[in-house]
């Protein structure tokens, strides 16, 4: 289980959120909303252990992330805004460098496996900075493919998809729930998946 206790956050010398609770238990997601600059990016950092909250606590299994970096790490997989791709790599060496700096280098056979089940075959061979938007969104679901992780933190994950991009990533994310994973998403549009929690800054 997934716990924000009181959770607070400053940025520059501004003061974005204060008293902030959630709780994601096996099967569920949040959905995390709000204005522009409200907050929600901070906020994912903090679930992250990225950045520390100026006040509460992120526990991950009843621990202080703090105190379980190690297993919190391996247990998590963070999609940010940007998606963190290496523009000179191509797909295929992007998921197989995040796997490695997970420590959990998937199987060739899968990555490719994955990228052709998002549509990239034959885009594969590319440097990341000659596909597009939607393409290198792709390559994430492929990541969250190839990536087993019992939390999903999630930003802005249907940016720049097409209808069909939609529709694999709700089909991913509905299966990792039924898995019993979790995942915490933000995102201006309603998501279609059932039975999620919102939290709105
Ligand atoms: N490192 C930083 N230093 C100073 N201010 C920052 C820093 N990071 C973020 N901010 C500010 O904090 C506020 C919240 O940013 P954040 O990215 O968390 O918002 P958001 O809710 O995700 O916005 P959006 O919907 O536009 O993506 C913004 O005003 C932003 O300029």
């Amino acid at each position: 289980m997934l716990c924000g206790i009181r959770l607070a956050c400053v940025r520059g010398e501004r003061p974005l959120f204060s008293g902030v609770d959630l709780a994601v238990e096996r099967g569920q997601w949040l959905h995390v909303r709000g204005a522009n600059g409200a907050g929600k990016t901070s906020l994912l950092r903090l679930l992250a252990g990225l950045s520390p909250p100026a006040q509460g606590e992120v526990r991950w299994q009843g621990k202080p992330i703090a105190d379980c970096s190690a297993a919190y790490r391996s247990d998590l997989l963070f999609l940010g805004h940007q998606g963190a791709l290496k523009d000179d790599l191509t797909a295929l060496e992007n998921i197989e460098l995040a796997g490695a700096l997970d420590g959990a280098s998937p199987p060739r056979a899968d990555v490719v496996s994955a990228l052709r089940r998002v549509g990239l075959q034959g885009r594969d061979e590319l440097p990341v900075r000659f596909l597009s938007a939607g393409q290198k969104r792709r390559v994430l679901l492929a990541r969250m493919l190839t990536r087993k992780a019992r939390l999903w933190v999630l930003d802005e994950p249907f940016t720049a998809l097409d209808a069909k991009g939609v529709s694999m990533l709700s089909e991913l994310l509905h299966d990792h729930l039924a898995d019993g994973g979790m995942a915490v998403v933000t995102s201006h549009q309603p998501i279609p998946i059932a039975d999620g929690k919102a939290l709105d800054l």
